[in-house]
């Protein structure tokens, strides 16, 4: 194929795309985005399916890793069909590289729906939001002090008692081993510094593994450890931490949920009360908030006004 026919096949993407992934919520909601076109990251292949997708992803914004590795998929589903459809968006998990895994190395399963996820700085937040019938709650106390963070992921394990919230702690994966949480939340920079060794640890004792994913490539590699759980986001912009990437947006989030399938999915970042409905119509099962709960008026209120969006 030549380089205009190569155009072609990546202008075919764009256009039976290119509407979808602009939309970010329901008009009305969040304005429609611009998409961003990125520069076309040097080519690892040759194959037209490949070179056109990885224009195309490019074009649609998606950010150097992830073109790749939506660029891999487009080819070999063109592959295992036997055809360039420009139409199917991949989402079958054999073109990421994401079947055939070993249950006896996963870490230990949580339910498919977390429900409401409050993310919250201290144990009393921990205490207060489970209190409030929040079926999952996060610590997420930032602080380099050891013995300050063990004082309060114990208080936090104790927090949750006589309560039927499940409690994940943020980055202190061995104060939540010792203190005996439910499980931990780690980001990707975070499993670069865990290191095999000690995530077999956290594995081998049972306690559940949420990790954070803010696109294909870091799905992709949270998946080669077999999590509980994989987050996805942000979706919205939120004003809570800087993010490294621009929000993902609704359209995305729907991809990665239907390629996600296999894993409990958690949409996380700039999740609003109003917005929930879009979010659960994506197929997550879990809707993880800070915000919405810590800046509410009154927390139990709003958590009880959650609540009810997330069954709605
Ligand atoms: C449910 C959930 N999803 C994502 C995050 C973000 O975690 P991480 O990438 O480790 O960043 P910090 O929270 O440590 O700033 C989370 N905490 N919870
Ligand atoms: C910790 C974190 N990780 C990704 S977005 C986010 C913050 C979400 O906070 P909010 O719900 O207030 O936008
Ligand atoms: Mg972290």
């Amino acid at each position: 194929m030549n380089t205009a026919e190569i155009q072609a096949l990546a202008q075919a993407i764009i256009h039976h795309h290119g509407a979808t992934f602009a939309a970010q919520a329901p008009d009305g909601q969040i304005d429609h985005v611009q998409l961003t076109a990125q520069p076309v990251p040097p080519a690892l292949r040759s194959e037209p399916a490949y070179l056109a997708a990885l224009q195309a992803c490019s074009a649609l914004s998606f950010i150097a890793v992830d073109a790749e590795t939506l660029a891999q998929a487009w080819q070999r589903q063109a592959e295992r069909t036997n055809q360039f459809d420009a139409t199917h968006w991949p989402d079958d998990p054999r073109d990421f590289g994401l079947a055939g895994t070993d249950p006896a190395q996963a870490f230990a399963r949580c339910p498919r729906e977390l429900g409401l996820y409050g993310v919250l700085p201290t144990a009393e937040w921990v205490g207060r939001m489970a209190r409030a019938g929040v079926p999952t709650v996060q610590l997420r106390f930032k602080s380099d002090d050891r013995a300050a963070v063990a004082r309060e992921v114990k208080a936090a394990v104790a927090a949750v008692e006589g309560t039927d919230a499940r409690l994940f702690i943020n980055d202190h994966w061995q104060a939540a081993l010792d203190a005996g949480a439910y499980g931990v939340h780690v980001g990707q920079e975070d499993l670069d510094l865990i290191g095999h060794r000690d995530l077999e640890t956290i594995r081998t004792s049972g306690t559940r593994l949420g990790v954070s994913t803010h696109g294909y490539a870091e799905m992709v590699r949270a998946h080669a450890v077999q999590p509980s759980y994989i987050a996805l986001g942000a979706v919205f912009p939120t004003t809570l931490k800087k993010m490294a990437t621009a929000p993902q947006g609704l359209a995305r989030l729907a991809a990665y949920v239907r390629l996600m399938q296999q894993y409990p999915l958690v949409a996380i970042g700039g999740i609003s009360a109003d917005l929930f409905p879009a979010v659960r119509a994506t197929g997550v099962g879990s809707v993880a908030v800070v915000r919405a709960l810590v800046n509410a008026p009154d927390p139990e209120a709003a958590a009880a006004h959650l609540l009810e969006r997330m069954k709605a």
